[in-house]
């Protein structure tokens, strides 16, 4: 579904993407964690071409993401999830659903915000996925944070992808709420065989949803595996921490909670 093979990025003179490979199989929940500035966002913005790679190759479904001819076509098969949700605030939970289905639509429909009674039906359908069939009418400024981002999510799959892309979806919510979005999320991309990349700064949200773990340090890919894999060594490396001269066994029984008091179920930014 995914590949991507010695994908670089560079701003200026800063490297950000230094030589990344990652694949994802159709279906798969794959967490992207790493510190802030590791290059999580940039790799997830080279996927749909909201960032342009400078080099290495990006297979999206097929397509080539870094030569692409037709990024309107990529853009049909990847969907986004924001930090911040961004629903409009004034209409309905219903109607910001269906704007997931705008890019699939004729140019005259879209804007006149006309929608078939298939799409209609497809929005309803989504927003029970996410557990607010009974918000469809309510306009989404009146719901909560957590809710407000399962109104993205709904809207996301209302675009019928094959790929969708998370970047940070639980950063401004509370541990329980958080974990509520990502069982969501995780439940109707296993359900509808998608593709997710989700951004997380959160160790143990990735241990708990991640069917693989990929962890990013300063553009480069430093751990690539299954969260039971993912020992105190490597979250070290993800997060650049040094590696104490102590005796390893008294690292390896510290907690993850304890040993990254600032990763670990805390939502926002140091
Ligand atoms: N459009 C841009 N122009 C210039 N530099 C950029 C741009 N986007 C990102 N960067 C730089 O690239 C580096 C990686 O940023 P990126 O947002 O990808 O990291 P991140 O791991 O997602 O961090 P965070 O978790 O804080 O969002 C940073 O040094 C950032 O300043």
């Amino acid at each position: 579904m995914i590949r991507i093979r010695r994908l670089t990025k560079q701003y200026g003179s800063n490297a950000v993407l230094r030589g990344v490979d990652l694949d994802a199989a159709p279906g798969e929940f794959v967490v992207v964690l790493g510190e802030s500035g590791a290059g999580k966002s940039t790799l997830l913005r080279c996927v749909n071409r909201l960032a342009v790679a400078d080099g290495g190759e990006l297979k999206v479904d097929g397509m080539d993401a870094v030569q692409c001819a037709d990024t309107r076509a990529l853009r049909q098969r990847v969907a986004m999830i924001f930090q911040h949700h961004n629903v409009v605030p004034r209409l309905s939970a219903l109607k910001n659903v269906l704007t997931g289905r705008l890019g699939a639509v004729s140019t005259l429909a879209s804007v006149m915000h006309f929608f078939s009674r298939e799409d209609i039906a497809l929005a309803h359908e989504c927003l029970g996925r996410v557990g607010l069939a009974h918000k469809a009418h309510e306009r989404t400024d009146s719901l909560s944070g957590g809710q407000m981002q399962r109104v993205g999510i709904a809207r996301a799959l209302a675009q019928r992808p094959r790929l969708i892309l998370a970047d940070e979806p639980v950063a401004s919510l509370d541990p329980q709420t958080s974990r509520k979005v990502l069982q969501y999320l995780h439940d109707a991309s296993r359900d509808l065989g998608i593709t997710v990349l989700c951004n997380l700064h959160q160790v143990d949200y990735a241990r708990e949803f991640a069917d693989r773990i990929v962890g990013l340090a300063q553009g480069r890919v430093v751990f690539d595996g299954v969260p039971q894999a993912m020992g105190q060594d490597d979250i070290d490396r993800i997060y650049n921490m040094p590696q104490p001269a102590v005796d390893r066994k008294d690292a390896a029984s510290t907690p993850t909670a304890l040993a990254m008091p600032s990763m670990a179920g805390t939502q926002g930014r140091t």
